[in-house]
């Protein structure tokens, strides 16, 4: 049987829009000879819904989508992904379209709720698990977590069921999934290994199908799979681009070599391309501002933006004072020329000056904080005006490391709608700039070379008020991703009282990061929904 992968980028909430998208892929389906279209996980929704789901009209609205598909579904099997309401429950359900009727239908069993996962809060889980008869095949079809029950992919079994184990108990030949599964460093090496274990382990091929595209601060590689009944990945779809792929159902019975591809810093670079478009497309804009310094996160942001929306759909602000080196003026100059993207130049020397003759005792400047943050707060003050004037998204440019230690001004560089680079660690920073300029130079090498410094005051350096990026980095992981205690980050061979230090100041940011515009999730534990901390509590992660 010819079978088809419909790896698409849908909208939440816009069922029209995910409705006609259905269409046009089952239709490319039919017209290559497929007999049935697999799509992702809540495909009609978009994942993840949230709280739409608390609203019955949008129930109602999802209803009436699946009735719209009915008729393309006359001569081609379509699995699709909904919520469904069932004898007063909702359940997170993949439905089988076929003769112009719903033909099988089977709920989601694993109900995740741990780290960005949160369905318990909307689904229950399926009370049994069957297979569906398609044209004389027994498929077991599944639901993203479902087929993620495995002990060494958990640090401990979550789950004292196996959806996969039962289907394959009742004669299931091969098992689809259906999955809206985020994108984070490293994912997709553990999912091809636990998706070519499970098949090997029950001796049925997979058919994977995973949604692409941003959806607020999570991005889906998409990097859907076919894999054989021995355990090897033998088809696999694009990554952070909408796809598809057809398998004839007798190769999943044969020895192939692996096509899972290797993962390197390219992924991070297109999850946060995609999830840089996705979030300004999908809010309704389509061009973005970002203040230049000539510093490598903001020279980052622009290049990731201008690769995102197009140059032309890019503003580049710089904002000298009277700290800035001629060094940042020109290297912030010649990354927009390199880029393409429209380059300002608004000092704010005047607007700084009537802050210290206003708000000083005798009118001249005292060097501190408040002057430091004020300039900050000035330059996102200017982006703000140009958003409201011109209609651009402001991009903040803060990387997880600062975000992660407080090095960064509240209502200053932290204006904006979106976080680019808020769970990009400094050292991938630099990878990136590598990454970027791999065929020619586009982030000026002095961007690179020089020390990384905030120029708030004469002489300022990042590393002044931080550690080397190379240990912060490292600490921070251990302790943010990695939940180590300080115990255990010192017996890596870190300095305690330095460890110590971390881990204070990464406790007492956690209020500006909850003011913080919304960032993309690159890593197992970004800041946001997968990382719920108090923000007034006494308690020392020690
Ligand atoms: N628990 C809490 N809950 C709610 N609000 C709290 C709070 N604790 C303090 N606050 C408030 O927050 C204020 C302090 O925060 P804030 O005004 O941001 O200022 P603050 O964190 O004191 O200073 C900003 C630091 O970031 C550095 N920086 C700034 C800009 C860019 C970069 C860079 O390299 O990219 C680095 C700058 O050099 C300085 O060291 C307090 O005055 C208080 O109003
Ligand atoms: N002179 C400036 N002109 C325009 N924007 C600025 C200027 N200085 C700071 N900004 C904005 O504020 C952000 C934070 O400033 P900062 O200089 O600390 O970061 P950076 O230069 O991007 O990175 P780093 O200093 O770590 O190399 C910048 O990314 C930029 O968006
Ligand atoms: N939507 C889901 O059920 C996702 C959970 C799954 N373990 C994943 O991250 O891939």
């Amino acid at each position: 049987m010819y079978i088809a992968l419909a790896q698409i980028n849908p909208v939440v909430g816009d069922l029209h829009y995910n409705t006609e998208k259905i269409l046009t892929y089952t239709e490319k389906a039919k017209s290559a000879g497929a007999e049935l279209v697999v799509f992702p996980e809540l495909t009609l929704t978009g994942y993840p819904p949230r709280d739409l789901l608390f609203c019955n009209k949008f129930l109602d609205a999802v209803e009436a989508g699946v009735e719209k598909l009915l008729p393309a579904s006359r001569d081609i099997g379509i699995l699709i992904g909904a919520p469904c309401r069932d004898a007063g429950k909702l359940y997170n359900a993949a439905l089988l379209l076929h003769g112009g009727k719903v033909t099988g239908k089977q709920y989601k069993s694993l109900i995740p709720f741990y780290d960005v996962f949160d369905e318990q809060r909307y689904f229950t889980p399926a009370r049994e698990r069957n297979c569906i008869d398609f044209k004389g095949i027994k498929l077991g079809v599944t639901v993203c977590e479902d087929i993620w029950n495995d002990k060494d992919y958990w640090n401990q079994r979550r789950y004292d069921l196996d959806p996969v184990e039962e289907q394959v108990q009742k004669g299931a030949q091969l098992i689809v999934n259906l999955s809206a599964s985020p994108y984070s460093y490293g994912k997709h090496r553990l999912r091809c290994d636990m998706l070519g274990k499970a098949a090997a382990k029950h001796g049925v091929g997979i058919i994977y199908v995973n949604q692409v595209g941003g959806n607020d601060h999570l991005l889906f590689d998409g990097s859907s799979c076919a894999v054989t009944r021995n355990g090897t990945v033998c088809l696999q779809l694009e990554n952070f681009a909408e796809d598809f792929a057809f398998i004839d159902t007798r190769t999943l019975q044969e020895k192939t070599s692996d096509s899972c591809s290797v993962e390197d810093i390219s992924w991070i670079y297109k999850a946060l391309v995609i999830g840089t478009r996705d979030y300004l497309h999908k809010n309704g804009f389509h061009r973005a501002a970002v203040g230049l310094s000539g510093g490598i996160d903001s020279s980052i942001t622009a290049a990731v933006a201008a690769d995102a929306l197009g140059p032309d759909n890019v503003i580049g602000v710089s904002m000298p004072s009277r700290y800035s080196s001629q060094g940042s003026k020109n290297d912030a100059r010649d990354l927009a020329r390199n880029l393409g993207i429209e380059y300002r130049v608004v000092p704010i020397e005047n607007m700084f000056n009537a802050y210290v003759q206003v708000l000083n005792p005798d009118g001249t400047p005292l060097v501190d904080l408040a002057e430091e943050n004020v300039q900050a707060r000035i330059r996102g003050n200017i982006l703000m005006y140009i958003s409201n004037r011109e209609g651009p998204m402001v991009l903040a440019t803060g990387n997880k490391s600062e975000m992660a230690m407080g090095y960064s001004t509240l209502y200053g560089d932290m204006s904006g709608g979106l976080a680019v680079l808020a769970d990009v660690p400094k050292v991938i920073v630099y990878e990136l700039a590598e990454y970027i300029n791999r065929e020619r130079e586009i982030i000026p090498r002095s961007v690179i070379t020089k020390p990384p410094s905030a120029e708030l005051r004469p002489g300022q350096k990042d590393e002044d008020s931080l550690p080397p990026y190379e240990i912060l980095d490292a600490i921070l992981k251990a302790y943010i991703e990695e939940i180590k205690s300080i115990d255990e980050i010192v017996s890596l061979g870190y300095d305690r009282d330095l460890v110590v230090d971390i881990a204070r100041r990464v406790d007492r940011a956690e209020y500006k990061r909850q003011q913080a515009p919304p960032g993309l999730r690159v890593t197992s534990r970004a800041f946001g929904p997968g990382r719920r901390m108090p923000i007034a509590h006494r308690w020392h992660l020690e």
